[in-house]
């Protein structure tokens, strides 16, 4: 039997408004002890400089180059993640030493699939060295490398929590995290990796996010409330849901820049709001159609599952297709941590040279492991 090691999940997701912690101790396969979780929020300079990170990434053609100030903002993130571990191990009162691995996924700054071009700033060394704690990191090359996506990498997760899910949960169940880009995860009946089918479904919060702060200045539409004083607007829904994404032969992972908000003046700030929230849910059924077959239950992971509007919407609209949709908690899961203890279970994956990505998953062209392990000193 394989060892159970202890790993901490660090995720900076595409939403970028702070870093999701968790502590999970698993063997890698289908013992998965679920532990406290924490989150750091960027503050609104943290904030602006990623954004900045992501104009100046447009430059980069090979995956190690940093151009301009990225090689900082690099720097200034890793840090910010060690800072992290360090509140976090302090106030769970644990010890580097008794932590085996951090799985370290760093900021999206550039996905390209297409050009099999994806990279995340995050430096595994430095966080090595500023932690004390062995590093896995840049889960999402070697994948790329074996013709896959380079994302979702969550599904092998999913799987294992597939592997025991709630007596009385109808299955086939889909996980779906609802964050900056939505995506979701089949599990078939038994939530064994082969059955697994998943891919990116959409834009999740980020027009919606981006949305809002253009108007407003704030960061997302808290509680939907904006959302809620507004109307779909028919034509301006259909514009998004037409979109070649949706038809393509190939589930293609998404990039922040692949959709982008209404212009000013195309809606009302509220309209506007409304008729993305209802674009975030209608995606997700939209790509479902690409699934093995339809979901008996939806278990909602992410941000947008605090968002009542969208999951107003998804609910009416999975309905019509005799489904449930539940907030992860329902199932007892952790909804806003569950990408971070995903980043803990892949790290041990890794060391044990399991799989990360399945054909089913990610359309890579076997099973691969994935990650870079660094030995702290
Ligand atoms: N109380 C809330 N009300 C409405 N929306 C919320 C609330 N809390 C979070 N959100 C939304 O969730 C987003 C963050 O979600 P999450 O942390 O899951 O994203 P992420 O992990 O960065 O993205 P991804 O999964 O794409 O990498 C926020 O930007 C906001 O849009
Ligand atoms: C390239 C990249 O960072 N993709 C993210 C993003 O955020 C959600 C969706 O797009 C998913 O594909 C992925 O993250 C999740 C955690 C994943 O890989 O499973």
């Amino acid at each position: 039997m394989a060892k159970m090691r202890t790993a901490i999940g660090l995720m900076s997701g595409t939403s970028m408004d702070g870093i999701d912690l968790a502590l999970v101790r698993t063997d890698g396969h289908e013992r998965v002890e679920r532990g406290p979780s924490h989150y750091v929020p960027y503050d609104d300079g943290l904030r602006a400089r990623w954004k900045q990170a992501l104009v100046t990434a447009k430059a980069i053609t090979e995956r190690r180059q940093r151009p301009a100030d990225l090689a900082d903002a690099e720097r200034v993130l890793t840090l910010a993640h060690a800072a992290a571990i360090k509140s976090f191990l302090h106030r769970i009162g644990m010890t580097p030493g008794e932590i085996d691995v951090i799985g370290f996924h760093g900021q999206t700054v550039l996905h390209r699939p297409d050009e099999a071009l994806t990279v995340q700033i995050g430096d595994g060394p430095l966080l090595a060295e500023e932690t004390g704690i062995d590093v896995i990191y840049d889960m999402r090359a070697n994948d790329m490398v074996h013709g896959g996506q380079g994302a979702p990498l969550i599904p092998a997760y999913h799987a294992a929590l597939a592997s025991n899910l709630p007596v009385g949960l109808e299955r086939p169940a889909v996980f779906v995290n609802i964050g900056g880009i939505s995506n979701l995860t089949y599990t078939g009946q038994a939530g064994r990796p082969a059955e697994l089918a998943a891919f990116d479904s959409g834009p999740g919060n980020m027009l919606i996010d981006q949305w809002i702060e253009a108007h407003t200045g704030k960061a997302y539409d808290k509680g939907g409330q904006t959302a809620a004083r507004g109307k779909v607007i028919t034509a301006l829904a259909e514009r998004y849901l037409a979109s070649p994404f949706f038809s393509a032969n190939i589930r293609r992972s998404l990039d922040r820049g692949d959709f982008l908000p209404p212009q000013k003046g195309e809606a009302s700030l509220e309209d506007g709001a409304r008729t993305l929230a209802h674009v975030t849910a209608a995606a997700i059924l939209k790509s479902a159609s690409y699934l093995p077959e339809q979901a008996r239950t939806w278990i909602v992971c992410g941000g947008g599952r605090l968002n009542p509007v969208i999951m107003a919407e998804f609910a009416t609209l999975a309905a019509r297709q005799g489904a449930k949709v539940i907030a992860a908690e329902e199932a007892g899961f952790n909804g806003g941590s569950m990408e971070a203890e995903a980043w803990a279970y892949l790290a041990v994956r890794s060391l044990e040279g399991l799989p990360l990505t399945f054909p089913g998953t990610t359309g890579v062209s076997e099973p691969v492991t994935g990650g870079v392990l660094v030995t702290a000193r």
